[in-house]
């Protein structure tokens, strides 16, 4: 098989060619992309001054002694790395066949509730150049158990399949304990009231979502992922050493350079409006330069309860389930998220 077969057809001519239509370039790259680093935090001795300041100033900080076994980290990144080189329509087949509720997606990280990529409106044409498993922590448990039927291929995948699943909870049990205690922390700067069920309402486990994502190589520039605010509480991303990641600080994108043995910590929409506005959900994209290599990386979401009322001074109150709904509509319709200021009654783009 050549490693173009492992992709989907619609990224070949960009892999080949670099991107002569602009087909992988959704908006015009800036020139000022210079390295920044970002603040640390150290989950072993959280320091809530640093903790705020990251919060208030960035939305985004990197996470270091975070207690999640290298060796985990290794075997997660090798399986994922396995499974998003089988050829394409494998891919396609992987879940469905077993009939699970996670899902393969390819050319945009917009997916509906299902896992299924959204069709995109007047950009329907924009390919960004990534491709992905999504992966519901609460359901992997009903991906069923390794099965011994079949030829000796589909018994090495579903073995494959069944180690996924195995690595994947223990990562989430992980993940999931940090954002946890990350929330706890932020919420105490903020002086939040956490009494009762109100810290399950704001970050319900639940609702925790991996993806795993794979950016093909490419020659020239390619865009892996658009520019974007998560609409999460949180979300953690682990990336390899390739880089790529770039955010946006006082109006200029910087890229972030990877640190291995470290994790990504950004604060998404839910946390930015939580905090009634004290925080911020910071504007991340993916691009990619000359890159020799493909760029590998695993991101953990965690929202509110779907019908959690959110308020706060400048939106209008709001649930989950309301803000989800607006997103999928926009991309749908306009081909991008608005977020927030649909529910902001000082914004144009209000609802
Ligand atoms: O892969 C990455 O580095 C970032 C992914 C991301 O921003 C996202 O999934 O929202
Ligand atoms: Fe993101």
């Amino acid at each position: 098989m050549s490693i173009s077969e492992s992709y989907p057809p619609a990224f070949r001519c960009v892999i080949n060619d670099g991107d002569p239509q602009g087909t992988a370039k959704v908006e015009p790259v800036l020139l000022h992309d210079k390295e920044i680093d970002i603040p640390v935090i150290d989950l072993e001795r959280l320091d809530k001054e640093i903790l705020t300041e990251a919060c208030r100033e960035w939305g985004i900080f990197r996470l270091e002694n975070h207690g999640v076994p290298l060796e985990l980290m290794s075997r997660l990144q090798e399986i994922s790395e396995s499974l998003l080189s089988l050829p394409f329509e494998n891919k396609r087949e992987l879940f469905a066949a077993v009939k699970s509720p996670l899902s393969y997606f390819w050319g945009t990280p917009a997916l509906n509730r299902s896992g299924d990529a959204l069709k995109r409106g007047t950009q329907a044409s924009n390919v960004t150049m990534v491709e992905g498993f999504n992966v519901p922590l609460s359901s992997l448990s009903k991906l069923p158990a390794s099965t011994s039927c079949g030829d000796d291929d589909a018994a090495a995948q579903h073995s494959q399949l069944e180690s996924f699943r195995v690595l994947m909870e223990e990562y989430g049990r992980h993940i999931t304990r940090i954002a946890v205690t990350l929330f706890e922390a932020i919420a105490q700067t903020l002086n939040l009231e956490l009494s009762g069920d109100k810290r399950s309402e704001y970050l319900s486990e639940s609702t925790g979502l991996i993806r795993v994502y794979r950016y093909p190589e490419a020659a020239g520039e390619a865009l892996g992922m658009e520019v974007h605010t998560d609409s999460s509480v949180i979300s953690i991303l682990k990336e390899d050493e390739t880089g790529g990641l770039e955010i946006m600080k006082n109006e200029e994108w910087f890229r972030v350079k990877p640190v291995a043995n470290t994790l990504i910590v950004n604060l998404g929409d839910m946390m930015q409006a939580i905090s009634d506005d004290k925080y911020k959900s910071v504007e991340h994209r993916v691009k990619k330069k000359d890159m020799k290599k493909e760029r590998h990386s695993v991101c953990y979401f965690v929202f509110p309860q779907r019908d959690c009322v959110i308020k706060s001074s400048n939106y209008k109150p709001f649930t989950y389930s309301e803000f989800e709904a607006q997103v999928q509509a926009d991309v749908q319709s306009l081909g991008t998220k608005i977020g927030l200021p649909r529910f902001t009654p000082k914004s144009p783009l209000y609802v």
